[in-house]
């Protein structure tokens, strides 16, 4: 169960009126907080958790931004505040980087009561988690995402992971946040292909779950792009509710939560196999669900014609790719299959797709690699 809420009598469109939506997960429940200003900012205070020091874990772009703001409002809470500035990039989410972290924390003598605070995208809130996870077992952390991405999706539900060079994500925890605090003004200082490489994980939502969504955002798309706050706003929060009841029901991916990968088999062979960092995750993604799109008409189980050539118009309105890359010139189909076959979805060798049956409901299945290896040949071309 998951509920949105507003936390301020105030109208919708004034500053000060606060979203709430709830991740529901028993002892391990939290709130995800929507809002801007100093409104957001004292119910945030209110929901910090306690602990001997506050630890922001942030990037060489974001730290200029906000760190300073974010450190002003922790010091009153925490008797010490600490600072950990890493270098910016998808090809930095790994060990070495991961191990700069624990460097200050140890240097600095922080304790079990430490609060992590993971300031910036998602590669610095899937670091800063895992992190959190590992520091002497298991240390509280609060996602305090500024990227759009990172709001809609990456900052919510306890993913936390780094990469290995030969595959997405692979290393990494369970592990929930105590809080999320959304600051829509931050979205402001977002360059225009992050917007877009956000708004690929929102439009994800629809065909997965919610296919009123997707008529939402073919509404909205012009809006979303121009930084309509008020459009801006319910993006957030609508993905923040679907992802919530998903992630309520299903915390460690046993089944459901799957749904959320839609794009992801093809997105994370293709930022694998163009280097980490060459392709943002929000754009590989919106290419992945192309192809996963075309997959599930090929399999029968996307009947309207017409939603296929929707999909593609609503990412590319978004200012997203819709055209996988190839990835080997001379066996492309090969390589994107030995890419895919690591992907924490297959099973015994199997990959497996997430796929529309039909659009607005998603299903996980195995497919014949040859099926697959067809599919790329149609539609991938130097
Ligand atoms: N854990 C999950 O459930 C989950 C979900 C989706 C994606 N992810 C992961 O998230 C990562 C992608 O996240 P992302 O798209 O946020 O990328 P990112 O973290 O690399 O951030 C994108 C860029 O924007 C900059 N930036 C951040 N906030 C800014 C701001 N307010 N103004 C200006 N610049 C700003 C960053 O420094 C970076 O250069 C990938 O590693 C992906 O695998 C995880
Ligand atoms: O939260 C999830 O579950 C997702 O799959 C969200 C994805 O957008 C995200 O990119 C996630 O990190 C992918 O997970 P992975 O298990 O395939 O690494
Ligand atoms: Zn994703």
């Amino acid at each position: 169960m998951t509920t949105a809420t507003t936390a301020s009598s105030f109208a919708q469109s004034d500053r000060a009126a606060i979203d709430v939506v709830q991740i529901d997960l028993a002892e391990r429940s939290y709130p995800i907080l929507i809002g801007q200003g100093e409104s957001l900012w004292q119910e945030a205070h209110a929901h910090w958790p306690k602990g001997t020091s506050a630890v922001i874990v942030t990037n060489d772009t974001v730290a200029p931004l906000y760190a300073k703001a974010l450190r002003q409002r922790l010091e009153g809470h925490y008797p010490k505040v600490i600072e950990v500035v890493l270098p910016d990039g998808e090809q930095y989410k790994n060990w070495e980087t991961l191990n700069q972290i624990f460097d200050v924390l140890l240097g600095q003598a922080a304790d079990r009561k430490a609060v992590l605070f993971a300031l910036g995208g998602g590669v610095i809130g899937d670091m800063t988690g895992f992190a959190a996870a590992c520091y002497m077992r298991g240390v509280p952390f609060v996602q305090v995402p500024t990227t759009l991405l990172a709001q809609v999706d990456s900052s919510v539900g306890g993913k936390t992971a780094i990469n290995h060079p030969l595959g997405k994500n692979m290393i990494g925890a369970f592990y929930q946040p105590k809080l999320v605090v959304c600051d829509l003004d931050t979205l402001k200082t977002l360059p225009a292909a992050e917007l877009s490489a956000g708004l690929g994980e929102v439009i994800k939502y629809g065909p997965i779950y919610d296919m009123a969504f997707f008529e939402w955002l073919e509404a909205n798309v012009q809006a979303l792009v121009a930084q309509d706050v008020e459009a801006l706003r319910y993006a957030v929060r609508r993905s923040c509710e679907i992802k919530a009841a998903v992630v309520s029901a299903d915390e460690t991916e046993s089944g459901l939560r799957e749904i959320l990968n839609f794009g992801h088999t093809f997105g994370h062979a293709i930022e694998a196999g163009k280097g980490y960092g060459a392709w943002l995750h929000g754009h590989a993604v919106a290419a992945g669900m192309v192809l996963a799109s075309h997959l599930s008409t090929k399999l029968g189980y996307q009947q309207d014609a017409q939603f296929h050539a929707r999909l593609v118009a609503l990412l590319e309105q978004a200012g997203l790719p819709v055209q996988a890359p190839v990835l080997d010139a001379t066996n492309n189909a090969q390589r994107y299959l030995d890419l895919m076959r690591v992907d924490k979805k297959s099973q015994g060798g199997a990959i497996r797709f997430v796929v529309l049956k039909p659009a607005g409901k998603a299903v996980t299945e195995k497919v014949d690699d040859a099926i697959v290896a067809n599919l790329l040949n149609e539609l991938i071309t130097a």
